[in-house]
């Protein structure tokens, strides 16, 4: 079957070193049972059965004894996670040095996020193929937006004129992505997402509109949200 993009191979590296605080749950996150599965799990399959992925690398943290390797079609490594998210996506960029390519793709996807559907990923695949940055799946905001005091009273109502939800996976080229991120960290900016290394370096990542079911499992609420939407996506 032709695959609906042009690129024959892609790396990915999945950020999954986190505690999980505001989850405030008995285990980290990612490794909580979500429809019979543990949330990770179901994240590297959707990412791991993909086509063209050639490797994939997961951040794991040092202390962690949850960790087992879920069985999927393709080499999967772990590397110790960082201090932040961004140490660890740096962390597993590392560990592909001397195999990947500097124009080869690499997506970084947050374990987290369970429910990405394979649609958006072909769609970001698809829309980024022949693109000279790279780009990430987002969603444009759909609610009126504030700025409160730490009082949470509302200072002002911000235009969301423009303003999108940066989601994952996030993909650019493996050596771009490297060392927009070293050089952001060297600065001492502990960004939240690659693309803002990427803007750092003056760069414009190209934004894909993906679905609003691809949820970061953040906290308590959103687990039975996550259940209900695989849960949906199965039966459609
Ligand atoms: N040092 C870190 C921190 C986070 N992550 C990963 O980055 C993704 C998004 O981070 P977040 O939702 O903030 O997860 P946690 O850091 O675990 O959550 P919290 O901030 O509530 O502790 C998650 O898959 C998490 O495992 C990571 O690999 N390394
Ligand atoms: C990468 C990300 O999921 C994009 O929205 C988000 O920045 C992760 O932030 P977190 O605080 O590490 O969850």
């Amino acid at each position: 079957m032709n695959s609906p993009y042009s690129i024959a191979d892609w790396w990915a590296v999945v950020p999954a070193a986190g505690v999980g605080r505001r989850m405030n749950g008995e285990r980290p996150k990612q490794y909580l049972e979500l429809n019979g599965h543990r949330v990770i799990d179901h994240t590297l399959h959707r990412l791991g059965s993909h086509r063209g992925l050639r490797g994939l690398v997961v951040a794991i943290n040092t202390e962690d004894e949850y960790w087992s390797a879920p069985k999927v079609p393709v080499a999967l490594e772990t590397v110790p996670g960082g201090e932040e998210r961004c140490h660890s996506v740096l962390n597993g960029l590392e560990q592909l040095a001397g195999r990947a390519d500097d124009d080869d793709w690499v997506l970084v996807h947050d374990a987290a996020r369970p429910c990405l559907r394979a649609e958006d990923l072909d769609a970001l695949l698809s829309e980024l193929a022949g693109h000279p940055v790279g780009g990430l799946l987002g969603l444009p905001i759909a609610d009126t937006v504030k700025r409160t005091d730490s009082r949470g009273d509302v200072l002002e109502t911000i235009s969301r004129e423009g303003l999108w939800r940066a989601l994952t996976p996030q993909m650019f080229r493996f050596g771009l992505l490297r060392q927009a991120l070293w050089a952001a960290l060297e600065a001492g900016e502990w960004v939240t997402d690659e693309a803002a290394a990427i803007e750092r370096a003056g760069y414009r990542p190209k934004m894909v509109e993906g679905h609003g079911d691809n949820i970061k499992i953040t906290r308590p609420q959103d687990l039975p949200l996550a259940a209900l939407y695989l849960a949906q996506q199965e039966e459609a």
